[in-house]
């Protein structure tokens, strides 16, 4: 029996999480779930799940959450930040589930990590942000990491057991992999006239055309900055150069990413476009279980194409890709400015254009110097903020 905490259990990862444990419920126990505000849904979760621990971040979602729960009902709620890093890195704890949203998924994720717990990564942030210093602290505490992220997943499935071993510190090329080709949507307005862009609302782009997925990501995947995102990802995971990564677009999501090989043959990984496939995979790694997605039917997908990236429609993802070979700096600054960005798109607050346009300048003003500890991430990471705010202020 498998003990396993689920972060960001409130959100969508979370409840697809659960649902596959739902068809397994004899291999994996809930030690705890957790989340951050959202007293109505851990609520309704504990009274369903019964994990021995419900622990909300925020102090004052606890104690609401200690009010409502009924006094019997076995569930010890716990909150703080410290005291999470704490919950993660228990002895009862087997496995994480890491599917905070943004970088608020650092701290937690990387303690899991330090705690040599086998850490199912969802949080494409914590990566983005920590890449080195992730990978180090993986390889001495001997954490398992497993890639959740739907393309990182069907990578790791195309690749041979030799680089699943080790990732972070696998060598592509000495395997004959020539190229890894991340696949993306290109969400919900691939095809949307160029100049109708900058009135596009939040529910506009939060309606994407395959995935059902929490609200940031699916603004990510509609600037493509998700692809962008999960482009540095690729390159931490699978320890890729610039050359060895191309993005495909594939309005279909049904490919989930392809590794194409020196001898011409290309390995895919294709399924219904649902998370619980990949969760599963990690969960039950290297064994298969049931998780309740339908079988592909490729008589009703019928079609599959491929377009290339265009930039001039996507900045985003040309702005990551420049910001992953400059360096990790780089890629701090741009996680960060985007958190700010998309939420004030989502606040309507700043247009679906100004997006890209807060991440460029916060690429191109915020000062940099290196990174050598997860104190100086953190630090970047605030500055960038404090200055993506100020320039949507002036907006
Ligand atoms: N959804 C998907 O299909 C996929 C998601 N991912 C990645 O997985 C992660 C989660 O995405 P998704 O499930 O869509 O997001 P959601 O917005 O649906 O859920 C976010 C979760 O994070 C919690 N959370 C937010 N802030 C904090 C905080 N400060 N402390 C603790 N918990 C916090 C939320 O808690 P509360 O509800 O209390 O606010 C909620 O449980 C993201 O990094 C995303 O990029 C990757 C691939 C696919
Ligand atoms: C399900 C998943 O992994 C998402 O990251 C997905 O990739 C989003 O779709 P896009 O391909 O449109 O970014
Ligand atoms: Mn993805």
């Amino acid at each position: 029996m498998q003990k396993m905490v689920i972060l960001g259990a409130t959100g969508s990862i979370g409840a697809s999480t659960l649902s596959v444990i739902g068809n397994n419920p004899e291999a994996y126990c809930i030690y705890a779930l957790v989340a951050n505000t959202n007293v109505d849904k851990m609520l309704a979760l504990c009274i369903e799940h019964k994990p021995s621990i419900a622990h909300m971040v925020d102090a004052d979602a606890a104690m609401l959450l200690r009010q409502r729960l009924p006094v019997n009902s076995g569930v010890e709620i716990t909150t703080g930040a410290a005291e999470l890093d704490d919950l993660v890195s228990s002895a009862c704890v087997d496995t994480v589930m890491a599917a905070i949203v943004g970088a608020a998924g650092l701290l937690p994720t990387l303690a899991a990590v330090k705690a040599g717990k086998r850490v199912l990564l969802a949080n494409k942030e914590s990566l983005v942000m920590s890449g080195s210093l992730f990978i180090d602290a993986m390889k001495a505490s001997g954490s398992q990491v497993l890639p959740v992220d739907s393309e990182h997943n069907a990578i790791f499935q195309s690749l041979p057991e030799s680089i699943q071993k080790n990732i972070g510190y696998c060598d592509l090329e000495g395997a004959g992999v020539s190229h890894i080709l991340l696949t993306g949507s290109g969400g919900p307005f691939l095809t949307s006239p160029l100049d109708s862009l900058s009135t596009m609302t939040p529910a506009q782009a939060c309606k994407h055309p395959n995935w059902s997925m929490g609200r940031k990501i699916s603004v990510d995947s509609a600037t493509m900055m998700n692809k962008g995102l999960e482009y540095i990802e690729a390159r931490w995971l699978f320890n890729t150069t610039p050359d060895q990564l191309k993005v495909v677009i594939h309005p279909q999501s049904v490919i989930h990413s392809m590794v194409q090989y020196r001898d011409g043959s290309v390995l895919a990984q294709l399924g219904n476009p649902d998370m619980r496939t990949p969760i599963a995979h990690c969960m039950s790694y290297p064994e298969r279980i049931n998780s309740g997605v339908e079988p592909l039917d490729f008589f009703k997908v019928g079609q599959l194409s491929f377009l290339e990236p265009d930039f001039e429609r996507f900045p985003c993802l040309s702005l990551a890709i420049e910001a992953c070979k400059q360096g990790q700096e780089a890629t701090t600054v741009l996680n960060a400015a985007n958190e700010i960005s998309v939420a004030a798109f989502l606040e309507n607050k700043l247009k679906f254009t100004d997006i890209a346009k807060i991440n460029e300048t916060c690429l191109n003003k915020v000062s940099m110097s290196s990174l050598t500890s997860l104190d100086d991430i953190i630090a970047l990471d605030t500055q960038t903020r404090r200055f993506a705010l100020e320039l949507i202020a002036k907006i």
